[in-house]
């Protein structure tokens, strides 16, 4: 379990105007084990500060916390930890897998980063990453092409738990997918974030998707939380007309736990 810290986060990206950062001052919190939803429309600043947050993308002001330590480190071994303590799953699953490795290449090679695992253990532990993201073990020896949208963007997500996280950063890991595989893989998150204990900041820009996720939602908008409280708030009485525009601009998504999770 991570705790997350962000106080005053600034980023301005090389070129853009000293008035307009793509983060402004944004400060938020992601006690262990509890999910975060960041939304906001396209150009908020979202994955400037997810960028920000695990040393990406530059930051020119603020602190973040992971833990109670400073993340913004510069000692190698300090980086090497929080390398290992935050992951990030990215949208396009496409460009984030290579091309040339199976499933089964992909994780083995990301959960021997940390540690050495014998052949046996190696086998077990790509079953058991498999298992967590409800893929079959039999699609263990396909390449990504020969993978559907969502089946890549769950191995995306095993390769990400390789390394036992506590934080999960998901960067509108479900934008890319169709409605009915995105509804089964925010199942899964919610399911993770149970059984692992994981703290997540899940990002996207389809409110209701990312409040079904989330403990807690912020909204971000040019750069600044506009709106920060607990999901059910959010859902019944959104008090930023923004959250209501976003509230009102999309239609909610049906989900069941019971949906079919290898999609
Ligand atoms: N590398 C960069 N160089 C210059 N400006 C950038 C860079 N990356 C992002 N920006 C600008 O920073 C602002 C925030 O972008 P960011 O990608 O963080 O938003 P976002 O909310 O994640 O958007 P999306 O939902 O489309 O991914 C935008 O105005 C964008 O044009």
């Amino acid at each position: 379990m991570t705790h997350l810290q962000v106080t005053g986060l600034t980023v301005r990206h090389p070129g853009s105007r000293v008035s307009l950062a793509a983060v402004d001052g944004v400060s938020l919190e992601i006690p262990s084990g509890t999910t975060l939803g960041l939304v906001g429309e396209s150009g908020s600043g979202k994955s400037s500060l997810a960028g920000a947050i695990v040393g990406l993308v530059p930051a020119q002001g603020g602190r973040v916390l992971i833990d109670g330590r400073e993340a913004r480190t510069r000692t190698v071994r300090d980086r090497r930890r929080l390398g290992r303590l935050v992951q990030v799953v990215l949208q396009d699953p496409d460009t984030a897998l290579d091309p040339r490795m199976t499933a089964r290449q992909t994780l083995v090679e990301a959960a021997t980063v940390f540690r050495r695992l014998d052949r046996a253990a190696r086998a077990a532990r790509v079953t058991e990453l498999l298992g967590l993201v409800g893929l079959d073990p039999r699609l263990a020896d396909r390449l990504p092409r020969q993978l559907s949208g969502g089946q890549r963007q769950r191995v995306s997500l095993a390769r990400a738990l390789a390394v036992d996280p506590g934080l999960l950063i998901a960067d509108e890991i479900t934008s890319a997918l169709d409605v009915s595989v995105q509804a089964s893989v925010l199942n899964t998150i919610r399911e993770l974030q149970r059984r692992l204990g994981l703290s997540v900041l899940f990002i996207g820009h389809n409110l209701p998707a990312v409040c079904h996720v989330s403990d807690t939602v912020a909204v971000m908008r040019h750069g600044r939380i506009v709106e920060s409280a607990p999901t059910e708030t959010i859902l019944r009485t959104p008090q930023h007309p923004y959250t209501r525009a976003l509230l009102a601009s999309v239609p909610s998504l049906g989900t069941s736990p019971s949906e079919e999770r290898t999609s």
